[in-house]
């Protein structure tokens, strides 16, 4: 096993504190789990902490993982940490099948690293292995194995999920542990959900995901309320993921549908020589129509959606979440007024309101509470309550747009913002609660007609639509920390 094992380090005090002299080299923040020693059965205290360590160095960013005996490590740890065994949902057989896949185009390319130095040997110290590459589907019955999926394309998370779709028509369970960002859920949400109309609950797909994307949203605001135990620091999310794939819950995740008028088309930025720094539609090279995508974070149109947009370049994408702050500051030069109507509904048709304006500067509705670890665009959001609601505002200078972002940045203080404009009249943020979003754009100019879906940009044609809806049947599970559905 390829684990670091450190030296056995005893109790020097006793004192039964979570505090970390106790466990010596061992930092609380950093345990993933603790499992009964297996190797020193003569000292029955004796535990065996597994944590992870992540480092700064100067080829990025170093990962280790750490199997040190402690003996009496402290009850309050224990409580929270001491393993009972693999989790049914990480246990393959012939009801359960269980699918790494490793997005190596995520963040800044370190999945692929984190796979192999920290999940692929944690995984081996409960005797789990990957399958062959060349093992059938009837392999994947097999105890104590994974099939590990490790992207070669942009469409390798949308292929995997799609075969798991046809795939899942039987009495097979699928688990799918994703090191990705946001994106490669959305992949296994769209990929999957055609074919999903009769799954029941219980069968359909287990997503756990490893953020390690950029933004990561849905990873933190799935976690936003976990606590940690009393006295210790908070863990790094990579940490809390892993303890959440360990001793996690499985639960619904809410999501939503976006319908968008004919002529609507998805665009990326495809081809890395096309690619430039300056942000503009020129690199796009990849289009297909779409008449609907589903969403589990955000579906925008203004400011967020073009800054998703124009910094999505395979140059900006290599500075990591840097990349937004660059590209926001030369948008934030132009602040484009969005020419738009927005209206707003219940399902049941009640309800029915038409936003005042029909110059945008950000129009955003949400499922959750965070686009990043740090940036609360929807403070009431809660973890699961797949309530949507819309974020919006109306055109205001390049540093008041700033000022609302920081704000958000501030734990979701720019909600309830107010500001007087030139004319004498009272701006504010908007908030609201809703069920139904439908944006139309009057924009003549390509440029200013793309919406975002969870990452993904699609154009509009010229008047057309996007139709946001919550969605009433899940599509997929996702594994959260057994506290938030405690
Ligand atoms: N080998 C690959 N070649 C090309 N594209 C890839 C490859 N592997 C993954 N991708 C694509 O890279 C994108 C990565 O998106 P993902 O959301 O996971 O990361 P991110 O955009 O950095 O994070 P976030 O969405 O959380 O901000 C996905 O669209 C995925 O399909």
């Amino acid at each position: 096993m390829s684990v670091n094992n450190s030296d056995d380090i005893s109790a020097d005090t006793g004192t039964a504190t979570a505090g970390s002299s106790i466990l010596g080299s061992v930092k609380p923040e950093n345990i993933i789990f603790i499992s009964k020693s297996s190797q020193d059965t003569s000292k029955p205290d004796t535990h065996d902490i597994f944590s992870l360590e992540e480092e700064a160095s100067e080829q990025g960013p170093a990962f280790k993982l750490s199997r040190t005996p402690v003996t009496n490590v402290p009850q309050p740890l224990l409580d929270e940490f001491l393993t009972g065994g693999l989790p049914e949902y990480l246990q393959s057989g012939p009801s359960r099948h269980v699918h790494v896949v490793v997005s190596t185009g995520s963040g800044t390319g370190l999945s692929l690293k984190f796979y192999n130095s920290i999940l692929q040997p944690v995984l081996e110290s409960w005797g789990v292995r990957p399958l062959d590459p060349s093992a059938d589907t009837a392999d994947r019955s097999k105890p104590n194995t994974y099939n590990l999926v490790v992207t070669q394309s942009a469409d390798s998370v949308r292929d995997f999920a799609r075969n798991l779709g046809r795939a899942s028509q039987d009495a097979v369970q699928h688990t799918v542990v994703l090191l990705s960002g946001d994106g490669g859920v959305v992949e296994m949400l769209n990929g999957k959900a055609p074919g999903d109309g009769s799954s029941r609950e219980p069968n359909l797909p287990l997503i756990a995901i490893l953020p390690l994307g950029t933004g990561n949203a849905l990873f933190y605001s799935l976690h936003k309320s976990v606590t940690t135990v009393a006295g210790t620091p908070e863990p790094s999310g990579l940490v809390q993921s892993l303890r959440t794939l360990f001793d996690g819950k499985a639960a619904p995740l809410p999501s939503f549908r976006a319908d968008f008028t004919p002529g609507s088309r998805i665009i990326s930025y495809t081809n890395p020589d096309k690619g430039d720094s300056s942000g503009t539609a020129e690199a796009e090279s990849h289009a297909d129509a779409v008449s609907h995508l589903y969403g589990a974070i955000v579906a925008s149109y203004g400011f967020h959606s073009q800054l998703v947009w124009e910094s999505d370049t395979p140059e900006y994408r290599k500075h990591g979440d840097k990349r937004f702050g660059m590209v926001a500051q030369e948008l934030l030069k132009e602040s484009h007024a969005y020419n738009a109507s927005v209206e707003l509904a219940r399902k049941d048709g009640s309800r029915r309101q038409k936003l005042d304006r029909d110059r945008h500067a950000y129009i955003l509705a949400t499922v959750v509470s965070n686009l990043e670890k740090t940036f609360t665009i929807s403070p009431s959001s809660r973890p699961l309550d797949g309530k949507l609601r819309l974020v919006h505002f109306g055109v205001v200078s390049g540093e008041k747009t700033m000022e609302i972002m920081m704000a958000a940045y501030g734990g979701g203080k720019h909600i309830g913002m107010k500001w007087t404009t030139e004319e004498g009249v009272e701006e504010k943020v908007g908030y609201d609660e809703t069920d139904v979003v439908k944006i139309t754009t009057r924009e003549e100019d390509a440029r200013w007609r793309k919406v975002c879906i969870d990452g993904t940009i699609v154009e509009l044609p010229q008047g057309g639509s996007m139709t946001v809806q919550t969605e009433d049947k899940p599509h997929l599970q996702v594994l959260v920390d057994k506290s938030v559905i405690a």
